[in-house]
């Protein structure tokens, strides 16, 4: 019988104490408070560590070990020598690799494979692309004639921002974590990250990471805990903390913003999404059912490029419908470790009885369910866990709740449509402007609707794969600004533009 993988416990966790304990790293030193928190599997309920929750206290010594660092040889250190330790930190990941899988396994309920192949692998490629970016990225230098004839040389120089706060959330959380932790060291900034409450043991085993790989004492901190009133705000708060890049909900986001006002922070944010998915009658139908189904339930649609909306060109719609319901009701739902599990549970009771309200809700607002709308019965300790069936609704307007609010799990609601004037209109008609895929095998088509999607990311014929060079956020209610490749670089280091008179 496939079991819950139990964390097998990094060294950073007290195994003398009965659970483990998951500690704080500040300083080049594993901290433990008082104060701590439960870490329950999402699978069984049952209890997988306790968790120290730092607070205001914590965060101004983690803030502070920043500072010093930032004064000392990391403050100097060339961009070879931050490149050369970012890479060494890949290569510690790399070779604890089935750590991070069991650490993120635990968390999460997610598969084993998905663990492995998407949130360990891509923890590893971050540091490595903002590693190799460092060492590739050109400067700008401007050549011109001042008013007296002579030559001026404009060229610009880059310097860290100095201390970045890091948020990060529970659905990717080596993923989201390192997508930020790598670029700010990258351009040689200290951070001090607060990774969800909910997912605190890979962002722990991290932390040894960056120990042995030889990161300064301060230039990597960690400090766990919530949001209000916690180890979050008190990070946003803290007035020697130059920049908030945050990852979560919209109304967070938001909080935040008004937190950091006072002090003009730099913010970037990577927030909700009520993303789209469309599928003209010229898809490839049997690509664009199963490429619905992976972007609408992927880790139980905890993934905010998720597609909660799905657009289907009429010819097609009832035949797209009933053949994603015969796809979907094929999919198992199970232990991380079992044969051909396709998805787990979502990450606590509170999420499942959110996601369970809008089922209900559908309901109410006259959905047809045309698969799941509840949960899955499996006789055993799984039914203590956060388990809830993929679910496919159709029938309601385009104002229902359940198709302009944001859900976070694994939900799509399809409708019809019979112009691209009507579903480009249907699809921008959102708070969102996070992501949105095409299906079609018309290119020039492809081509013209993705650029009227006011998203800050498309994919065609395809769906979440990833060029780390390129910019990665959304719009509206979906973020602030935009990571990756050189848009990383320019949000976390600060530009000083000089012109030398020859
Ligand atoms: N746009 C993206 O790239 C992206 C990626 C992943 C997740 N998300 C979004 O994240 C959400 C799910 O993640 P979540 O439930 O962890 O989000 P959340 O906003 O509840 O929490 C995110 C993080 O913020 C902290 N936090 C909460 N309130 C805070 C406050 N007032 N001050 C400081 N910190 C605070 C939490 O402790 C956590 O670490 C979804 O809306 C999803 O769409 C967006
Ligand atoms: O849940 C949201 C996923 C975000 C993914 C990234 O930020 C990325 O792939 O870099």
């Amino acid at each position: 019988m496939p079991t819950a993988l139990a964390t097998r416990a990094p060294s950073s966790v007290s195994v003398d104490v009965d659970p483990p304990l998951l500690q704080h790293y500040i300083d080049g030193e594993f901290v433990a408070t008082a104060a701590r928190f439960e870490n329950r599997s999402p699978v069984t309920g049952q209890l997988i560590a306790a968790v120290c929750e730092a607070g205001p206290a914590e965060v101004d010594r983690a803030v502070a070990a920043a500072r010093r660092a930032l004064a000392g040889p990391w403050g100097e250190a060339s961009v070879e020598d931050r490149a050369a330790i970012l890479y060494r930190v890949a290569a510690g990941i790399e070779a604890r690799f089935e750590a991070f899988v069991a650490a993120e396994v635990a968390d999460t309920g997610r598969p084993v494979e998905q663990a492995r192949r998407l949130d360990v692998a891509r923890g590893v490629a971050n540091f490595r692309a903002f590693a190799d970016l460092i060492k590739t990225a050109p400067s700008e230098l401007f050549e011109s004639r001042g008013p007296d004839g002579a030559t001026l040389l404009n060229y610009v120089s880059r310097k860290p921002l100095g201390v970045v706060g890091i948020i990060s959330p529970w659905n990717l959380p080596l993923l989201l974590l390192t997508w930020k932790v790598a670029p700010a060291l990258a351009m040689g900034n200290c951070v001090v990250a607060k990774p969800s409450e909910e997912s605190p043991s890979s962002a722990t085993l991290l932390a040894e990471v960056m120990r042995d790989a030889g990161v300064p004492p301060g230039v990597f901190n960690l400090v766990h805990g919530f949001g209000p009133g916690s180890a979050g705000e008190a990070l946003t708060r803290h007035p020697d903390v130059a920049a908030i890049t945050f990852t979560g909900e919209s109304r967070t986001g938001s909080q935040i913003m008004k937190t950091v006002a006072d002090g003009v922070k730099e913010i970037s944010f990577e927030l909700g999404g009520k993303n789209a998915a469309v599928v003209f009658a010229d898809a490839d139908f049997d690509a664009a059912v199963e490429g619905v189904r992976r972007s609408s339930f992927t880790n139980a649609g905890q993934v905010c490029l998720c597609s909660e909306r799905v657009y289907v060109e009429r010819p097609i719609f009832e035949r797209f419908v009933a053949a994603l319901k015969a796809r979907t009701e094929t999919m198992r739902l199970d232990y991380p470790d079992a044969p051909g599990v396709d998805m787990g549970p979502v990450i606590s009771h509170k999420h499942r009885d959110k996601v369970l309200s809008y089922y209900r809700l559908a309901v109410a607002e006259g959905a047809t369910v045309v698969t799941g709308g509840g949960t899955p019965l499996f006789n055993d300790i799984r039914d203590a866990g956060a388990f809830v069936q993929p679910t496919i609704l159709t029938g309601l307007p385009d104002d229902a709740r359940c198709v302009t609010e944001e859900i976070f799990g694994p939900v799509c609601h399809i409708a019809p449509f019979d112009s691209e004037q009507e579903v480009i209109g249907r699809v921008n008609d959102s708070a969102y402007g996070l992501a949105a895929c095409v299906w079609t095998t018309d290119l020039s088509r492809a081509h013209r609707v993705s650029r009227r999607f006011h998203t800050g990311l498309v994919w065609v014929n395809t769906w979440f794969t990833r060029d780390l060079r390129t910019p990665f956020g959304g719009t509206k209610l979906s973020g602030l600004g935009r990571e990756g490749g050189r848009h990383s670089l320019d949000f976390y280091s600060e530009i000083t533009t000089i012109c030398i008179r020859l």
